[in-house]
């Protein structure tokens, strides 16, 4: 479920918000030019032990020194490319936390995120673990879950997008990792520069507000490839071919809540469904190469349809092979989840795959971090869900184990911080 206009995957062409690095050059040549880059480091590493420094003359690289605005219409952590590391918090507020109490630990985040962000990362109380690194591309991202309105006094704002997703018949979700009054997106090209931020948002929420529950995510490394290209998941399917792209006339309406749409304090808002989905591996890895293909209704090298052509390439729904038969199957996922199957239901899936380690049966507990934006979710990822829930070929290979559904406000104006016309409104 990545997308080829957010990851590595986009093209040099299309990766229209590359902002100058260090040396100058963008990220969008560094991308370009990094597989070769990436193979003269790799070697010199290796002579070296994995221990040593690359020599003292290496610059601060694109990695380290992209920077991600924090100032922007829409907040960032949706449009921005895959990052390599994620961390994904809910956090409760602590009893007797309300609206006033909210308000000053959205104003002490966004600060925050501004500050790392731009990668200034020492501060008196800092814990230095992400000392000489670049901002490497964080972003912070925040939202509001259904709980936290009440616990404000706020129902009155609550938006009616924010409802509870319905319950479909494939969950087996854990309650405890569910859900939160807030929801916090951390994602960075560098996994020290990613946990300092987690740090930095703990440390933030003080006494307001505890952890409820932490995911921690991961996708290919900018520069893992000779050339950009759209990332794999965990089953190893080339995964975000179809995305929306941002130059699409229509991106923005599938995606944001407008200016002008209700509640006001969503303007330029979206929201986010977050599954934990695991994917049943030792089951999928059973499967021939031509049945995982089925499965999908793409080919596993290059996320071509079965229809033919390139990845790029429409897939031909109608097409038959000499017996007649459907050559991308009736069931298979990337038919029954296309926008023009669902009423053009659309979403922009933006996920991180994850590894929380072997089971004691020796099942490994692994799978995708289903992170998907829309501007309203019942025009987005719950009728496409509730197909998926009826059957499609990929359900009995994975397992939805936790849910979130979280209201992200537009970005912050300067001297403004993230959720000010919600609590201050
Ligand atoms: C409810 C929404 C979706 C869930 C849940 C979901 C889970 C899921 N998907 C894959 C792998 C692939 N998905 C692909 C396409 C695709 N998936 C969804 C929605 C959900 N997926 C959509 C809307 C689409 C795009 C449809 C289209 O417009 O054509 C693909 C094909 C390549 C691509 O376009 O990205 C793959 C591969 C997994 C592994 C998974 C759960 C773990
Ligand atoms: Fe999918």
């Amino acid at each position: 479920m990545a997308d080829p206009s957010l990851s590595q995957t986009r093209t040099p062409e299309e990766d229209t918000r590359a902002e100058p690095t260090a040396s100058g050059m963008s990220r969008r040549r560094l991308l370009g030019t990094a597989g070769a880059t990436g193979l003269v480091l790799g070697a010199a590493g290796g002579a070296v032990g994995y221990a040593a420094a690359p020599s003292g003359a290496t610059p601060l690289t694109s990695v380290g020194a992209t920077k991600v605005p924090f100032h922007v219409k829409h907040q960032p952590g949706i449009t921005e490319p895959l990052q390599s590391r994620g961390h994904l918090l809910a956090f409760d507020l602590a009893p007797g936390t309300g609206r006033r109490e909210a308000a000053a630990l959205l104003r002490r985040w966004s600060d925050t995120a501004r500050r790392l962000m731009a990668g200034k990362f020492e501060s008196e109380d800092d814990s230095d673990i992400a000392r000489d690194a670049g901002p490497s591309s964080l972003t912070l991202t925040f939202g509001f879950g259904y709980s936290f309105f009440a616990r404000t006094g706020l129902e009155q704002q609550r938006p009616t997008a924010l409802d509870p997703l319905p319950a479909f018949s494939s969950d087996r979700l854990d309650r405890a990792r569910s859900d939160g009054d807030l929801w916090v997106q951390i994602g960075a090209d560098d996994a020290l520069v990613a946990f300092h931020a987690l740090r930095a948002m703990q440390k933030d929420a003080g006494a307001a507000a505890r952890v409820r529950w932490q995911m921690n995510g991961f996708n290919r490394s900018p520069g893992a490839t000779a050339r950009p290209m759209t990332t794999r998941n965990l089953m190893g399917q080339v995964d975000g071919t179809r995305n929306p792209k941002p130059q699409e006339p229509d991106f923005d309406e599938r995606i944001f809540v407008p200016e002008e749409g209700e509640p006001a304090w969503m303007a330029n808002g979206s929201y986010v469904v977050v599954r934990r989905i695991r994917m049943l591996l030792d089951d999928w890895e059973k499967l021939s190469l031509r049945e995982q293909e089925g499965v999908i209704g793409r080919r596993k090298a290059d996320g071509a349809p079965l229809s033919g052509g390139d990845e790029k390439t429409d897939m031909d729904l109608e097409k038959t092979d000499a017996q007649g038969n459907l050559v991308v199957p009736i069931n298979a996922h990337a038919r029954i989840t296309r926008p023009d199957q669902n009423g053009g239901a659309a979403m922009l899936r933006r996920p991180f795959s994850y590894h929380d380690g072997i089971d004691p049966d020796g099942t490994p507990d692994a799978g995708l971090l289903f992170v998907c934006w829309q501007a309203d979710p019942l025009r987005g990822f719950v009728p496409v869900q509730r197909k998926l829930d009826r059957g499609d070929a990929l359900t009995p290979f994975v397992r939805h184990e936790t849910s979130g559904l979280f209201a992200v406000p537009g970005g912050a104006a300067e001297g403004e911080y993230v959720g000010q016309a919600l609590l201050e409104g």
